[in-house]
């Protein structure tokens, strides 16, 4: 039994795997980080290793005190991955999308990849048909949106994600709405349409935080999984294990 765990730049993702199947998922924060590791390795005697990937600032020691009880992991970009990095700045690129690029690779072969994780950012990761990884895209969030919007502004609130009402805001709260989440839908839609425009034999994944409210607000057909990146981090592991 494994244990992966996402250090996201908001929240920490976990996930108990028992070969490909996920048996149980947690979401904690940074503060909460060993307590819950402890509960879930007493709920889960038979996890033997804990496998991290992050983008968070948590220390490497909180998870490396598990040390004595499991072994530890961390995936970086020295480990192998199933697609040919094109990226011209490798030593950069996130872990996160580099693990949601190695889970599209190994789920979806022969085929033109985009993954869009709606998380703190929305990053777009493309993988093509012959797994090379190319790039993508890095913009802000749901949630980052309606926060700069207050934050970097005298006049206006700190809105809670809901859904417009209107296209035409016609109230400041109306407008915010329709500015971020209208926004982020065209702005996905935009980047699938064009991408489409470009290649075929397309699949899409969309995960992260944001994946239910706006999969059901896309045009796209898209395939929804807010598991991927856990996932992947999974297939990601195996993929190390026969690989290294
Ligand atoms: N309890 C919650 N806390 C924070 N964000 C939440 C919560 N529930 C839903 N969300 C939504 O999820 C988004 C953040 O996504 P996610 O939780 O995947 O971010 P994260 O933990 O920082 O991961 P990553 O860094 O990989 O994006 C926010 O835009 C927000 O609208
Ligand atoms: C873009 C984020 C913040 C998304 O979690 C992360 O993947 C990251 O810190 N990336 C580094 C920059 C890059 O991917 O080029
Ligand atoms: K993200």
């Amino acid at each position: 039994m494994i244990l992966v765990i996402d250090v996201g730049n908001t929240r920490i993702k976990g996930a108990v795997f028992e070969g490909p199947i996920l048996l149980e998922i947690f979401v904690f924060t940074k503060i909460e980080l060993q307590k819950n590791i402890e509960n879930i390795l007493k709920n889960f005697e038979k996890v033997s290793d804990l496998v991290v990937s992050s983008v968070g600032d948590v220390e490497k020691l909180s998870f490396l005190a598990f040390e004595n009880m499991l072994n530890v992991h961390f995936i970086s970009n020295t480990d192998p991955f199933p697609f040919q990095n094109k990226y011209a700045t490798p030593q950069t690129l996130g872990i996160d999308r580099m693990v949601l690029a190695a889970g599209a690779t190994l789920q979806f072969p022969n085929q033109n990849r985009l993954v869009i994780d709606a998380g703190t950012c929305v990053t777009y990761d493309f993988i093509d048909q012959d797994n090379n990884y190319l790039g993508g895209a890095i913009a802000p969030g749901l949630r980052l949106r309606y926060e700069s919007l207050h934050n970097y502004t005298a006049k206006l609130p700190l809105l809670a994600l809901e859904n417009p009402e209107n296209l035409i805001g016609n109230s400041t709260s109306d407008s915010i709405h329709s500015g971020v989440v209208n926004g982020l839908v065209y702005e996905i839609d935009g980047f699938i349409n064009e991408y489409r425009a470009r290649y075929l034999n397309f699949i899409i994944i969309l995960t992260g935080g944001d994946t239910d409210f706006l999969a059901k607000r896309l045009k796209n057909t898209i395939f929804a999984n807010s598991n991927f990146l856990l996932e992947s981090l999974n297939q990601t592991f195996q993929y190390k294990i026969k690989n290294d």
